[in-house]
């Protein structure tokens, strides 16, 4: 989905979302989904209640898909999905209200030209009037320590800032679900730990794809994706050595096969 098709999509779509905490969770049932020619889940079932819930896997492996059907930007060939008690498939248009979403390329989320403008948006799709939705989205950027930027042309941030104004948008609105892709990759340490330290405090319930493995140890639960398929699903004390311990010897296959 393209910048203008996301924006009409959103536009359109209906209905306040729930306060965080008010509605929750996440049931695939039998879930098949093809990306281009290639089946990737093949009757995929998951029921997702925890509050903090990591993805990890090599890459393709179908971390982003699964948070992309959540709140419908893809939609499953066969399967039911239900979001925050909404059946994803029939209201699709209201899933973005439901799931608030940090792509891992910022170019496909932003689509407004100043920064106060993009976080804004999501304030005042839930009503708020205009004045206020800037004013909050100042607020907000205020306590992030970027105070006066309400101005400032997002074309002209830095990745890594642009990453964080991705992020305010989304969690601006406050979502009862937040799907975050790769979220922090590119942001400096200072604001990484600031923004992390402000995503522990959040009540919503929050789905994180990350190959950075420390993000995710106080997680409560992590699924280890491969070619769509869950091979594991546990506490991040019981999956995320495991996978480490995968993925080095896979470095070290790679490093031997490249040898003279
Ligand atoms: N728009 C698309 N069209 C066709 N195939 C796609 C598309 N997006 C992803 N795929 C394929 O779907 C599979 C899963 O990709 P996905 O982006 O979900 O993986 P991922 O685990 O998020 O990877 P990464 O760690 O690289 O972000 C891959 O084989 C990929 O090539």
């Amino acid at each position: 989905m393209g910048r203008h098709e996301a924006l009409s999509d959103m536009m359109q779509r209906s209905g306040p979302a729930p306060a965080p905490g008010e509605a929750g969770g996440i049931v695939l049932s039998d879930v098949w989904l093809d990306r281009g020619q290639t089946p990737l889940f093949r009757g995929l079932s998951l029921t997702l209640t925890e509050r903090r819930i990591g993805l990890v896997g090599a890459n393709g492996s179908g971390k982003s898909s699964l948070l992309r059907l959540l709140n419908g930007l893809i939609t499953p060939a066969r399967g039911d999905i239900t979001v925050a008690d909404l059946d994803a498939r029939k209201h699709r248009r209201d899933l973005p209200g439901r799931v608030g979403f940090v792509f891992q390329n910022v170019e496909h989320q932003i689509l407004f030209p100043t920064v106060r403008e993009e976080i804004a948006f999501g304030l005042a799709e839930q009503g708020l009037a205009r004045a206020e939705a800037r004013a909050q989205a100042d607020a907000l950027l205020a306590a992030h320590g970027c105070a006066g930027w309400g101005e400032r042309a997002v074309e002209e941030l830095s990745e890594g800032q642009k990453q964080l104004v991705c992020i305010l948008a989304a969690i601006a609105p406050a979502p009862p679900i937040l799907a975050m892709d790769e979220p922090l990759a590119s942001l400096d340490l200072a604001t990484r730990l600031a923004l992390l330290a402000r995503l522990a405090r959040l009540p919503q319930q929050i789905l994180m794809a990350s190959h950075d493995l420390d993000l995710l140890a106080d997680f409560d639960r992590i699924l280890w994706l491969e070619a769509g398929i869950v091979v594991a699903d546990g506490t991040p004390a019981d999956v995320l050595p495991r996978y480490r311990a995968h993925e080095m010897a896979r470095a070290a296959a790679a490093a031997e096969a490249a040898l003279p």
